[in-house]
């Protein structure tokens, strides 16, 4: 089975509803409808722009797709400066990361906390991007496979085949975000190819082939075309290029196989 490839666009904190309003606008634009039969875009811009997103979206019926870079494991309660599933999803969010190492990192998250979260992004119809990835401590000292295997097993724990085969998976190796060192397609397909071999012993044939794995980690338009052409790649999670209309639309087209708008 043909894996679609997916290009998110995790936006981290950056851009506020407004500069948000005028990336999407910027992207709709430059990236013709054509291309979307080839590649699925989506942005995660910050919960405040969500809402602008949402609305430019529907308006002008686009088919960019939108999502959430956290959310609670929580449906609701005294869980102060927190966000639900259920709030996300009336926002029409198709997509949440879970388990970002900066969030694993900066907030202590732990794979049992995003294996919750995971489940509460399932439970109300948000694909959740399971993040997995090692730092550069873990590589040197060539354990990079066992613990990316590791996060993922945890962070499906207890999930039936037909629930993981609505996941996608990104493999951010800690040491390529935002560092401008870029993990090689040969070392990116490595891992990838690990986890779907992973998701096949667990869960089957059918689910490792149904499943989307994203690589993620200083992704540009001059490295994506080289990184999606690896049999186990599916796309890519983009921070910093993602925020720069021209260049994110350039690595949306080159991963739809091209040719550049
Ligand atoms: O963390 C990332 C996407 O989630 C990658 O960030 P950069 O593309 O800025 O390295």
């Amino acid at each position: 089975m043909a894996r679609k490839p997916l290009v998110a666009g995790n936006w981290k904190m950056n851009l506020n509803h407004l500069e948000a309003i005028a990336l999407v606008q910027k992207i709709a634009f430059a990236l013709p409808e054509k291309y979307y039969a080839k590649v699925d875009v989506a942005v995660l811009p910050p919960f405040t722009d969500i809402r602008s997103v949402q609305t430019l979206i529907d308006a002008d019926k686009l088919s960019l797709t939108y999502g959430a870079q956290d959310l609670s494991p929580q449906d609701s309660g005294a869980f102060t400066g927190d966000i639900s599933g259920p709030m996300l999803a009336k926002l029409g969010c198709s997509f949440v990361t879970v388990g970002h190492s900066e969030r694993r990192a900066i907030h202590g998250e732990t794979d049992e906390l995003v294996n919750k979260k995971v489940k509460a992004a399932l439970k109300h119809g948000i694909t959740p991007i399971l993040c997995v990835g090692e730092e550069l401590e873990i590589r040197e000292a060539g354990e990079h496979l066992e613990h990316t295997r590791n996060q993922l097993i945890e962070g499906l724990k207890g999930l039936k085949a037909e629930q993981v085969q609505a996941v996608v998976i990104a493999y951010e190796p800690v040491w390529a975000i935002g560092t401008g060192k870029v993990a090689t397609a040969a070392d990116a397909e490595e891992v990838c190819k690990s986890l779907r071999g992973t998701l096949s012993e667990k869960y089957g044939d059918e689910v490792a082939t149904a499943v989307r794995v994203l690589y993620g980690g200083s992704v540009k338009s001059g490295n994506v075309s080289e990184l999606v052409a690896a049999d186990n790649i599916d796309g890519a999670l983009v921070g910093g290029a993602s925020l720069d209309g021209e260049e994110f639309t350039k690595l949306c087209a080159l991963a739809a196989g091209g040719p550049l708008p």
